[in-house]
């Protein structure tokens, strides 16, 4: 049975949510529940048009530093060369063979339009209704079925669906209706039998733009793009999504977390589903439009995931001057942060707290000093654990701004503790996507920390008896055992991590077995490790 032959779309069960994937056969945790060779829609941002392949979506890295570093590691990055199309010089393929794809796919399409000189660089979502309006004006007979197939997704598909885009953000739809006819108009105002060209170009953007992923590799922590295909984006939102996405460039794949049977519905995540009920409500009624139903939201703000240590009363007096200063800074979206629990005042000086460390979150150019400090701020007060929301995202965040400062024994230290105690408290799966990505980047900081140049830290390390040639094993065999499960061995992905894993493994001529046997006796000391790294010592 072909991956997408193990599931059908209909009503989902879920009250108000509209039409939803299902599986027609049970998955096991790791299981391809979907697969298509390439999103119907892949975009890149903008800022990577140039330095990304627009077919595969492979990114080459242009700075030479970044470049050398990818080469050494054996990464797609550092040999990827991406050699713009000589006709529109805006976009870009790393050969021959991707070039060819999308010629014929899709950029015949756009090459022209794109390419007028001085003609400002067009948003994602214009690109991609651009394309899919030139396939249909080329090819409205087999075109058309497609068209139908995103027509027919929530909010175009939805005969209310437009009118509440506009009533619940006119901006957003004036924004689609402007963008949509922009698109129609580039193509030359194609007329196709059947359809009307105000809703289909509205429709057309709403869809892409409402239901699209966001397109990232494993291997790169930049954001790439936007993806959009009419069966994955079927599956609706689960706070306890028992799939997740991912991406092999340019394949994408829906796989189990969990064990599925026939008939049960299949649930991604739209937004962290392990943030605190507030913030998941505001941010899919903000960015999707929709209050969110699931199992897991019905049961309100009781979760762990909104859980603290300790009640907000309890917050020491040490921190009301501090807290009292942050409401008055965010009064404006105190609500979305609001805590069970305690009375209002103490209510509101912990949602300020949560306020403040979310704001440094979502700005994407935050300085590594105030990410520390938002972890300070949140663990001295002794009511965030490590792995209560947003700790675990600043600290991932933290963990990126030590690699960009070249901090590898912070990096190390941080990769550790969230390997061992915060991630697998939030994802019990250990092949989640976000544990192997970790994993996988300690393993890369480990052997650099092996090398000649960080001789007396080793020796240091060892003394205390961490042998970190041996947890570099221990981080090796991690990724390489469960990468197969989230993103397949034969991927950009499953391709490093294997080689990686046989260059290292010829060289050693002690049984697999009996390394990790060491390895398991190293484990309290990796945990004592984690637990030192405290908000003194980040
Ligand atoms: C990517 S589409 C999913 C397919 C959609 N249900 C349809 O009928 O076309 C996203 C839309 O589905 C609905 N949806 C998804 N998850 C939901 C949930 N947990 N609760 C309520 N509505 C949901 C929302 O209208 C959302 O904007």
């Amino acid at each position: 049975m072909d991956a997408d032959e193990g599931v059908e779309v209909k009503q989902s069960r879920i009250p108000g949510a509209g039409k939803g994937l299902f599986a027609r056969r049970a998955f096991s945790p790791g299981d391809t529940i979907v697969a298509v060779d390439r999103p119907l829609v892949t975009e890149l941002e903008i800022d990577r048009m140039l330095d990304t392949c627009s077919w595969c979506c492979q990114r080459e890295a242009t700075n030479p530093t970044e470049r050398t570093m990818a080469a050494s590691m054996g990464l797609p990055s550092g040999s990827t060369k991406i050699k713009s199309c000589t006709g529109c010089q805006r976009v870009g393929y790393c050969s021959k063979a991707c070039q060819a794809k999308a010629w014929k796919r899709e950029h015949k399409y756009e090459c022209k339009i794109i390419g007028v000189k001085d003609r400002p660089d067009l948003p994602p979502g214009v690109r991609g209704a651009i394309k899919i309006l030139g396939c249909l004006k080329a090819d409205p007979d087999s075109e058309i079925v497609r068209v139908h197939k995103i027509l027919n997704l929530w909010p175009a598909g939805d005969p209310k669906g437009l009118d509440e885009v506009s009533t619940r953000d006119k901006k957003k739809f004036d924004d689609f209706q402007l963008l949509g006819h922009a698109a129609w108009h580039y193509c030359g105002n194609p007329k196709i039998d059947g359809l009307d060209p105000q809703s289909i170009s509205i429709g057309l953007l709403s869809n892409i733009m409402n239901n699209a992923f966001n397109l990232s590799s494993p291997l790169d922590s930049v954001n790439l793009g936007i993806g959009f295909d009419p069966l994955i984006c079927s599956a609706n939102h689960s706070c306890d999504p028992n799939a997740s996405l991912a991406f092999n460039q340019p394949r994408q794949e829906i796989r189990a977390l969990k064990t599925i049977k026939a008939g049960e519905e299949i649930f991604i995540q739209y937004v962290e589903a392990t943030d605190p009920f507030n913030v998941r409500q505001v941010e899919l009624k903000d960015t999707y439009l929709f209050t969110c139903q699931c199992s897991k939201c019905k049961k309100g703000a009781s979760q762990e995931t909104d859980r603290f240590l300790k009640q907000p009363e309890e917050l020491g007096p040490e921190h009301h001057k501090l807290a009292d200063k942050l409401a008055s800074k965010h009064e404006s979206r105190l609500s979305k942060f609001m805590v069970p629990g305690g009375d209002v005042e103490a209510q509101r000086r912990v949602a300020a707290m949560q306020a403040e460390a979310y704001s440094v979150l979502e700005n994407e150019q935050t300085a590594l000093d105030e990410v520390r400090e938002a972890i300070q701020m949140c663990i001295s007060s002794k009511l965030w654990s490590w792995a209560r929301q947003p700790i675990p995202q600043l600290c991932r965040r933290l963990l990126a701004l030590y690699i960009e400062s070249g901090s590898i024994y912070q990096t190390f230290r941080l990769g550790i503790k969230l390997h061992v105690e915060i991630l697998p408290a939030l994802y019990p799966q250990e092949f989640y996507p976000d544990r192997l990505i970790n994993a996988w980047v300690v393993s890369t900081v480990i052997n650099v920390l092996c090398g000649a140049a960080h001789e007396e830290l080793y020796q240091e390390l060892a003394q205390g008896g961490l042998d970190l040639r041996l947890i570099y094993f221990g981080f090796l065999f991690y990724v390489h055992e469960h990468t197969p499960l989230m993103f397949g061995p034969n991927t950009p992905f499953g391709r490093v991590i294997d080689s990686t894993y046989r260059q290292i493994m010829a060289g050693v001529s002690i049984p697999e077995a009996d390394i990790k046997e060491k390895i398991q006796a190293t484990w309290p000391s990796l945990e004592a490790l984690a637990h030192n790294v405290t908000i003194s010592s980040l």
